[in-house]
């Protein structure tokens, strides 16, 4: 199929959990699907999943289903993830010393080539065989290497310079963890990933089922 395609950015949403799910049906070797099974696994439509996966081909047909390996490489296409990417971390502390330990990205095409920090005492330190070099040394490196994405966990005062710099020297993407919404240029794409913001989310629900709890123990002394 044609990957250029344009799809709503609702759906490229929704892809990611797509690929994951597709991919824990292929490792139990389930190799077809119907959208209502699909469905009830994920807890969205069995209609909405047939429109999404209409989108890219994905037709499923009368009485067989979707076929899994299919759309998990279909999807991974669109997501890009048949591409590999190298990326830097910049900023080691707790956040870029668990994401720099974290293996499972190089599954997804991530390959970490550096990390930068400030802090003389991080500096010349070694993560995974790789070592903390000083920020200065960051363009350079960047350049030569060729890199394409920056992890930014850093501190939000310092972040929005450090992007500037990364989109001068030909960053494509910055996953950024630093707690702010970032505007760096047409050219790089941007993830302002806010851990925070799911939080709340949580707090949310914890609080409107504890609220509802309290209506209904009302509600029995009203009764009583
Ligand atoms: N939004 C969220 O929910 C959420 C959750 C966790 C962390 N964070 C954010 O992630 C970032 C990192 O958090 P952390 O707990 O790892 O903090 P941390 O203090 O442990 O690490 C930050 C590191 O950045 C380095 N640093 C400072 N200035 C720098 C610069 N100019 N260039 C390169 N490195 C520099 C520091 O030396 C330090 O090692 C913070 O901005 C934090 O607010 C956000």
């Amino acid at each position: 199929m044609d990957t250029s395609r344009r799809i709503s950015i609702a759906v490229v949403k929704r892809l990611p959990r797509y690929y994951r799910y597709l991919g824990e049906l292929l490792e139990n070797d389930i190799t077809r699907i119907s959208s209502k099974e699909l469905s009830e696994r994920m807890g969205v439509t069995a209609s909405q999943i047939r429109q999404d996966l209409n989108n890219f081909g994905g037709f499923g047909q009368q009485g067989y289903g979707y076929n899994v390996e299919y759309l998990y490489n279909e999807i991974g296409k669109i997501l890009g993830l048949n591409n590999t990417y190298k990326f830097i971390i910049v900023g080691v502390g707790n956040l870029g010393q668990a994401l720099a330990n974290y293996t499972k990205f190089e599954k997804r095409g991530f390959i970490l080539k550096g990390l930068f920090d400030v802090n003389p005492r991080l500096i010349g330190m070694t993560i995974r065989g790789i070592e903390v070099k000083d920020i200065d040394e960051m363009e350079a490196f960047v350049k030569e290497n060729k890199i394409d994405v920056a992890f930014l966990t850093m501190p939000k005062s310092k972040v929005r310079k450090v992007a500037e710099d990364l989109a001068r020297w030909g960053i494509k993407g910055l996953w950024n963890f630093s707690a702010v919404d970032l505007d760096v240029s047409p050219d790089v794409v941007v993830e302002d990933v806010h851990l925070s913001d799911s939080l709340m989310t949580m707090s949310y629900k914890i609080n409107r089922k504890m609220i509802k709890k309290e209506k209904e123990l009302e509600m029995k002394k009203h009764h009583k």
